[in-house]
């Protein structure tokens, strides 16, 4: 399929998209949103008090949603490496997450305490090349793994976007070498031709905790 086409497809799918309807009517800037919701419903993983960081957070559908989840009590930290609109409560922090400053910066707006859950849905730029595609977001996928065992309670929670090819099983399993409990979910919301699917891993083993 040529790109002009797949553009086309791409608009046609989402001008009749449900998901994206119902993010325009409840105030959600993007149909991504539905993703984490259809999975927090199942296994209530985000409670009002909780410290949340949500990496890959632009346009902040996510972000929104944490921060009606956590409540005032709570706190939202979420970075892009683009800018978003700010959102009331949210501490933004703009920057490649694969820069060791942005990293710490992150580490840092927790005020060093632990927090509760570790979002991910990074997605690299799409080349449309497996081989390229797939590698790049394994990186990312290990980076924010890594976060999330620097920074998560005993019992946090680490969601996160993978894209299944190569490197897949290896990235589950290296989860399942974390945290006591690792499953794997593919929301309504994620169209049935991705490669994406999201884990959701929780409890570090008591041996990982750092
Ligand atoms: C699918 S979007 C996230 C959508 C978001 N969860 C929402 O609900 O609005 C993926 C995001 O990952 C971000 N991203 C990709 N590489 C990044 C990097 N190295 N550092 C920070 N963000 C990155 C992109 O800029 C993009 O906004």
């Amino acid at each position: 399929m040529s790109k002009k086409d797949s553009s086309r497809r791409w608009m046609r799918e989402h001008i009749n998209d449900k998901f994206v309807k119902n993010a325009k009517k409840a105030g959600y800037r993007s149909r991504a949103v539905y993703k984490l919701i259809e999975v927090i419903n199942k296994e209530k993983f985000i409670k009002p008090g909780n410290k949340v960081i949500d990496l890959g957070a632009a346009p902040g559908s996510w972000s929104q949603m944490a921060i009606k989840a956590v409540g005032k009590s709570g706190q939202v930290i979420a970075n892009d490496i683009l800018n978003i609109k700010p959102i009331d409560g949210i501490d933004f922090l703009q920057g490649d997450f694969t820069e060791n400053s942005v990293y710490e910066a992150l580490l840092n707006l927790t005020m060093n305490q632990k927090v509760n859950v570790v979002l991910s849905d990074i997605a690299p730029n799409i080349s449309g090349q497996p081989s390229v595609d797939i590698p790049k977001s394994m990186y990312l996928c290990e980076l924010a793994l890594d976060i999330a065992i620097k920074s998560l309670t005993p019992s946090g929670y680490f969601f996160v976007k993978v894209f299944q090819g190569d490197g897949f099983d290896m990235f589950v399993e290296s989860c399942r070498t974390y945290f006591s409990y690792v499953t794997i979910h593919k929301p309504k919301a994620s169209r049935t031709r991705s490669k994406e699917v999201y884990l959701l891993a929780n409890k570090l083993k008591p041996a990982k905790l750092m």
